[in-house]
């Protein structure tokens, strides 16, 4: 529980709109992991309520404050899924909202549903992936290795532990039809966070891009949500090279610490999760090649208004491919040392 003196110096301020709090926070080049951990609840609040959704479902301050608080507290250190990544997620989709016509496809309760999934998608996650969890016999794989996608059943599970806490429900003020669907797409986006989830639905995704999204389609209202998510997941990769090479920096210091456990525990470990064999450039072209950049190609070619983050990923990607060149030149060694240049 977050303490009351927390929760009233947040809800007793007056909320400033985005912009003041950073004159460019709402354009897509901004860089949310600038603002200051101590700023990030108040960023919160001021983006519900930009995007009108304090207003439109009548969402109490002080509950509203005690829920970024809560779910702040729910993330714990690892170098990259950690609250900074989860705000980074979040502010992502409100920059979507600022910078496309997001409410002509998805209504209110959706948009509302996904903002809150983008602050709760990854929350206690452990730096460790969801094959980990079932190799080392973890608890959460006791508990949720049948369904599979094991760490995101968990981040739903205590997303729901913080709604259901006193003074924490931001959707509690919502007629139980919309309650419920609230819920209902909190779920089934988190769900879709899942690496394995996504790579299933991909054809689908094409599909729907191809034919022309169709609000009209319940199937294509889901479809949407999830390569929205999944956009937020990656936004990190729609900025500056600085910041794509920093990220990817801390994920490989996560990888690195999971293979790091695995040989310890005489287990194989994956390429990727292997200091001694990663080559990051390589892996990084590898990723941005197969994943992200087919997810913001169909982002680009569904919402227009946002190609200029299509084109910010395929400069990031020729940037690794540049580096990765040039440390073949020099015959250097590919491993973190390179992140020293530029
Ligand atoms: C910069 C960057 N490099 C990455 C390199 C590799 C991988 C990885 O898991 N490779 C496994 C093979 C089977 C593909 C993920 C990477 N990654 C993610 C990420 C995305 C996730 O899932 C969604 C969002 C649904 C795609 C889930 C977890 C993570 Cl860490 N976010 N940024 C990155
Ligand atoms: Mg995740
Ligand atoms: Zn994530």
């Amino acid at each position: 529980m977050v303490s009351n003196e927390e929760v009233f110096h947040l809800f007793s301020m007056p909320v400033p709109r985005p912009t003041e709090m950073h004159p460019d926070m709402a354009s897509f080049s901004f860089t949310p992991r600038s603002i200051p951990y101590d700023q990030t609840a108040l960023a919160v609040l001021s983006m519900f309520e930009d995007m009108g959704l304090t207003a439109r479902f009548r969402i109490n301050k002080d509950v509203l404050s005690r829920f970024a608080l809560m779910v702040r507290k729910g993330y714990r250190e690892p170098p990259y899924h950690n609250w900074a990544h989860a705000f980074a997620v979040a502010h992502f989709c409100y920059l979507m909202f600022k910078n496309t016509q997001l409410l002509n496809y998805l209504d209110e309760i959706e948009l509302f549903a996904l903002f809150a999934a983008c602050l709760c998608h990854d929350i206690d996650h452990r730096g460790t992936t969801n094959s980990f969890q079932v190799a080392s016999g973890s608890v959460l794989a006791a508990l949720y290795c049948s369904e599979g996608s094991v760490m995101e059943r968990h981040h739903f599970a205590q997303s729901m532990c913080i709604l259901n806490t006193e003074g924490c429900n931001i959707f509690i003020d919502l007629p139980r039809k919309e309650y419920e669907k609230a819920l209902d797409l909190m779920r089934d986006i988190i769900l879709a966070t899942d690496l394995s989830h996504h790579l299933r639905i991909m054809k689908d995704l094409e599909t729907m891009a191809e034919e022309g999204y169709d609000k009209k389609n319940p199937r294509h209202r889901s479809l949407l949500l999830f390569l929205l998510m999944t956009s937020c997941d990656l936004s990190d990769q729609t900025k500056n090279w600085t910041n794509s090479k920093k990220i990817a920096e801390l994920i490989y210091q996560e990888f690195f610490s999971q293979g790091d456990l695995e040989k310890a525990t005489g287990r194989d470990v994956q390429e990727m999760m292997d200091r001694d064999r990663a080559c990051i450039p390589l892996l990084q072209i590898d990723f941005l090649n197969k994943i992200a950049l087919p997810v913001f190609r169909l982002l680009a070619k569904i919402f227009p208004d946002a190609s200029e983050v299509l084109q910010a990923v395929l400069s990031n990607r020729d940037k690794w491919e540049c580096l990765n060149t040039k440390l073949l030149e020099m015959n250097a060694p590919r491993d973190m040392t390179m992140f020293d240049m530029d």
